[in-house]
């Protein structure tokens, strides 16, 4: 199983000095935290895709870390993530046949989450991604603001990363090209089945201020 750890956004949203998986929380890098997460969960390889002017950095991060065997490289990302997952996928070697792609931005996402995808992959379906139910009552709106839709709040998940699935089949989705904002999208697209497993609130995307603190709190409180 190889995992691409995509960490090569700004974090624009965080109004940080540093690219987002560059900044510490607790004293460690959010990529740091992000990869001891990833080798828990025993990966044979690992890609991690960082903005091309810290690829050295990553570099050493990586080398500070226990591989436990698996192989792992650091390659530069593109403008948007999408861009980045396609440059992580390239650097897989060809024995990888199932791949998770994981957000660094969710860098406390426990073993469990990683474990219950991969177990749905092993069951044999194309993807499978984690999700947590919504909480509030969610719209579809028009340009204007207008409510057009209000879906049915138990069919809906809102998911997160670690996502996997079948390698041919995300290399084929990310082929076709389409505009997506995560990769289970563009797989449905091809008409493939993915199942949403169950999620973690400990699995949020670190993407503002607030949501930094709020990892720093999970951290502490983290036996
Ligand atoms: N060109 C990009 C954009 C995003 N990502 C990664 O995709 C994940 C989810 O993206 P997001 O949380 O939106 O990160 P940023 O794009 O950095 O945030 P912002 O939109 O606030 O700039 C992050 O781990 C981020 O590093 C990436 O690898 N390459
Ligand atoms: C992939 C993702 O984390 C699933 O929730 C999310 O869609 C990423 O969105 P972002 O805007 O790139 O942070």
């Amino acid at each position: 199983m190889g995992v691409v750890v995509v960490a090569a956004g700004s974090g624009t949203r965080l109004g940080a000095e540093r690219p987002k998986a560059f900044v510490e929380l607790a004293g460690v890098t959010i990529l740091e935290h992000a990869l001891r997460g990833v080798l828990a969960a025993r990966p044979g390889e690992v890609v991690v895709v960082v903005p091309r002017e810290l690829v050295d950095e990553a570099r050493s991060i990586v080398a500070g870390l226990d591989l436990s065997g698996a192989r792992a490289v650091v390659v530069p990302g593109g403008a948007k993530r999408s861009e980045s997952v396609s440059a992580g996928l390239a650097a897989l070697s060809d024995r990888v046949e199932r791949v998770l792609v994981h957000d660094a931005a969710r860098c406390l996402t426990p073993v469990a989450v990683f474990e219950r995808v991969l177990a749905a992959l092993a069951a044999g379906v194309a993807g499978a991604v984690p999700g947590v139910a919504v909480v509030d009552t969610v719209k579809v709106v028009d340009a204007g603001g207008l409510i057009v839709d209000t879906p049915l709040r138990e069919s809906l998940r809102a998911v997160q990363t670690p996502q996997g699935f079948v390698r041919s089949v995300l290399t084929a989705a990310h082929a076709a090209g389409a505009a997506a904002t995560d990769d289970a999208a563009l797989v449905e697209a091809l008409g493939h089945d993915v199942l949403v497993v169950e999620g973690d609130h400990r699995a949020l995307k670190v993407t503002t201020p607030d949501d930094l603190a709020r990892a720093e709190r999970l951290l502490t409180a983290s036996p």
